[in-house]
């Protein structure tokens, strides 16, 4: 057996199975890669809104991430909702300890629903330890806004945000355009030289609830697999966009993707 690629997501857990742990497990999985979880928080969630929050002790999430790095080895990792400063500080320092290289992270800091996932106070840690760790770092727009203290209506303040993100280390960036509005969803990606841009046509749907997850986490997947970083982000954008032109009317709400779009036929095989 060829060496089976293996990644660790270090995310909350979303209950309606559409964004955090889930979403990322379910795309690591489509993309034949051995998924490994290190729980930060316990989200009571659906497609409607988020109901509750646990955040997980910091003993807890460091063995967790321990037991998986120690053992079974890990060739890519993701970051999603890490909730708080001490776990943000936490998570830059088992990185840093375990050298969990190639990094993609996911600044999550508010649901598609509109909950608060990350504190205010946890911006701190985000620049000064975790970004300048980042293989890749994919705000959305308010995320990308939140880091810079910009306002991103334009293309030339979106370069510029990208370009700062860069000088706090991050080796690469990815704003996504998904809450942009036009024909496409267009997303600005800069790996310190160049820009260019990851295209798709835009679906009008409401159901795009754990978006951002599945791009973040289909990027960690290719990136495990051993493909360049352009690559991983290109191949990332097509694995997202067929998840969401094929999402799920599930819930009464903001439905989830679909993670086994990306097969033929954009449906789940036949019994
Ligand atoms: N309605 C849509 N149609 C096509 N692509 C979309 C749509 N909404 C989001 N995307 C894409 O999904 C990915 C996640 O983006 P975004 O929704 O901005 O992130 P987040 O979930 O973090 O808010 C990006 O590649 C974005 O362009
Ligand atoms: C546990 C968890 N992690 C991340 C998200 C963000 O996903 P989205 O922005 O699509 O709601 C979420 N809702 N829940």
């Amino acid at each position: 057996m060829t060496q089976l690629a293996r990644a660790l997501t270090i995310a909350g857990s979303d209950s309606g199975g559409g964004a955090g742990i889930q979403a990322d497990l379910k795309t690591f999985q489509e993309l034949q890669v051995y998924g490994m979880t290190a729980i930060t928080a316990v989200t009571a969630q659906n497609t409607l809104g988020v109901f509750d929050v646990q955040t997980l002790p910091l003993a807890s999430i460091a063995k967790q991430i321990d037991a998986v790095v120690t053992d079974i080895g890990v060739h890519a990792t993701k970051t999603g909702m890490l909730a708080n400063a001490e776990i943000t500080a936490l998570v830059a320092r088992k990185v840093k300890e375990h050298q969990l290289f190639p990094l993609v992270i996911d600044p999550v800091m508010v649901s598609t629903s509109g909950h608060l996932l990350l504190d205010q106070s946890a911006k701190k840690q985000y620049i000064e330890e975790l970004i300048p760790l980042a293989t890749v770092i994919t705000p959305n727009i308010a995320e990308a806004e939140a880091l810079t203290e910009t306002s991103l209506d334009h293309l030339d303040a979106r370069k510029k945000a990208a370009q700062s993100l860069h000088a706090l280390g991050a080796r690469s960036v990815v704003i996504k355009g998904g809450h942009l509005e036009g024909e496409e969803a267009i997303d600005l990606f800069y790996d310190g030289k160049e820009f260019c841009f990851l295209r798709a046509p835009r679906v009008n749907t409401p159901h795009t609830h754990g978006t951002g997850c599945t791009f973040s986490a289909a990027i960690a997947a290719y990136l495990a697999r051993g493909v360049t970083l352009a690559k991983a982000v290109s191949q990332a954008k097509r694995f997202i966009a067929a998840a969401i032109a094929h999402s799920l009317p599930l819930g009464r709400g903001h439905g989830p993707t679909n993670h086994w779009a990306h097969r033929q036929g954009g449906e789940p095989d036949a019994d």
